[in-house]
């Protein structure tokens, strides 16, 4: 079967039954072999259908007799597709998304509710004013707008309270627009909503030890992909349009570079390690940070890599074969209960485990599994984390920590708890980085990059350096 409607439907069905949506389309994926075309629709529906779930309940709830949660499971997922395809894909006409989606309702049991299919999704095209779908109205519908052309045209009806209002045109739950209206206000917010529902780019950072910048460009172009440049990153590069499969890029196999955006790329400058140096990065798996670092080092000096997960660990190493890096020495555990590192590094890295705020873009389902109770939890870890990992640096050392979340409780508020509590560490500004102060900088000295202002990732990091007369 290569229907890429079907095989979308079931992979839903195992998204709502608890899988990772990558790991469900990577499911169906290994099952058939499918065109590009195909291939692309069908990731589309599953990231879509899951990402913008809260507003196609909210159409279901609107349109229909019985809420979203009242429907069998499977009809609800089917509405969904029908709704995301009517909404959102412009390039579907109409007519074509509510016949295949009536034809999903029939192939997998619910003949007796085509009719009900049917009409929902022609109610939704009635009200849009057309059958010519109703992609783009509604995002035209925006608070910032409210005098923007017949809001009325929108099938969507939004309530006033700007929390609920955003959650529900641009489908994320009210405690993460809460989170972000409180730093950032309604029209960044907003903006910052409409960045995050967008597909994800992939930024390459280049191995100078392996080859150059200039190297990678040609070779890239000679393949027909294209590529630009980003300021301030030395090493990086981002791929413009679909380049395809990555591992079969040139370079790839020859370690000319690493797939890592361009934020994260960020945070190894930030760092700043010196070749000879030793340098501790305390939850360090799969690598991308790793393998910078040496990079960075020229591969001399040591990096000792820890993180307490086997499966990601094996990754790192496989990172570092191939980009031929001989300075990293790996060490499985809980970077709490390492007790061998005490006042040993130049520098600490701490990467640490955070609830992904800021790379939503990357994981359609992220939204729906943080919950602010998990906020809380992770950043009691994160505390201790720091707590324990400051210990291995040296008087005189840096720890760089760093999360790619955009709560305060992950950030800010660590960093404030622990400083409160170390008289003996201070932020400092970033020396040595070419980075562009204003455009990143707080005058607090951490740095916050906002992605729908520098179009990458959402990151938080910040440098502390431990005096030279603490013991
Ligand atoms: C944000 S990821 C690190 C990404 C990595 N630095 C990179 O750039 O590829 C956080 C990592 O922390 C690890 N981790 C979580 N809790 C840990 C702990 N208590 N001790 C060590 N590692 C931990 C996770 O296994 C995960 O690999």
């Amino acid at each position: 079967m290569t229907n890429p409607r079907q095989l979308a439907f079931i992979a839903l069905r195992d998204v709502h039954k608890g899988a990772y949506a990558d790991v469900a389309l990577d499911r169906v994926l290994q099952k058939v072999n499918l065109p590009d075309n195909d291939r692309r629709l069908l990731t589309e529906l599953i990231y879509g259908s899951v990402r913008r779930q809260r507003t196609l309940d909210t159409l279901i709830d609107q349109l229909a007799k019985k809420k979203s949660h009242q429907q069998p499971q499977d009809v609800r997922t089917i509405l969904h597709l029908g709704f995301y395809q009517l909404r959102y894909q412009e390039r579907i006409p109409a007519s074509a998304a509510v016949n295949t989606t009536v034809e999903l309702a029939k192939e997998n049991g619910f003949s007796g509710l085509t009719g009900f299919v049917n009409g929902l999704l022609r109610q939704y095209l009635r009200k849009a004013g057309g059958a010519g779908g109703a992609g783009g109205v509604a995002e035209k519908n925006s608070l910032l707008l409210p005098q923007s052309p017949a809001p009325d045209v929108d099938p969507l009806q939004l309530p006033e309270n700007p929390v609920e209002r955003l959650g529900i045109l641009h489908s994320f739950p009210d405690w993460i627009i809460q989170v972000w209206l409180e730093q950032l206000g309604l029209a960044d917010t907003e903006k910052l909503c409409e960045w995050m529902n967008q597909s994800p780019t992939i930024d390459l950072r280049i191995n100078p030890l392996r080859t150059s910048i200039e190297e990678v460009e040609t070779a890239l172009q000679s393949a027909g992909v294209l590529v630009r440049r980003i300021p301030y990153l030395p090493q990086a590069l981002r791929l413009i349009g679909n380049a395809g499969s990555i591992q079969k890029l040139p370079g790839f196999r020859e370690g000319w570079w690493t797939v890592q955006d361009s934020s994260a790329q960020l945070v190894g400058h930030l760092l700043d390690p010196q070749p000879g140096e030793v340098v501790i990065d305390a939850c360090a798996a799969p690598g991308g940070k790793t393998t910078h670092i040496a990079e960075l080092m020229g591969d001399k000096g040591k990096i000792w890599a820890c993180d307490r997960t086997s499966s990601r660990l094996r990754k790192l190493q496989e990172n570092s074969q191939r980009l031929n890096l001989q300075s990293i020495q790996i060490y499985t555990g809980d970077s709490r209960h390492f007790n061998q590192f005490q006042n040993t590094a130049d520098r600490v890295l701490l990467d640490a485990p955070c609830s992904g705020l800021g790379t939503m873009h990357r994981h359609a389902d992220a939204r729906w599994r943080q919950t602010p109770e998990s906020v809380r939890e992770l950043s009691v870890l994160q505390q201790e984390l720091l707590t324990h990992t400051s210990t291995f640096v040296k008087a005189g050392g840096v720890l760089v920590y760093a999360t790619c979340t955009l709560h305060p409780a992950e950030n800010e508020q660590v960093i404030s708890a622990f400083l409160a509590k170390s008289p003996d560490w201070q932020i400092e500004p970033p020396s040595g980085v070419d980075l562009p102060d204003s455009a990143y900088n707080t005058p607090q000295g951490w740095f916050k990059v906002w992605p729908h202002r520098q179009d990458m990732d959402g990151f938080f990091m910040v440098r502390l350096r431990k005096t030279n007369n603490s013991e």
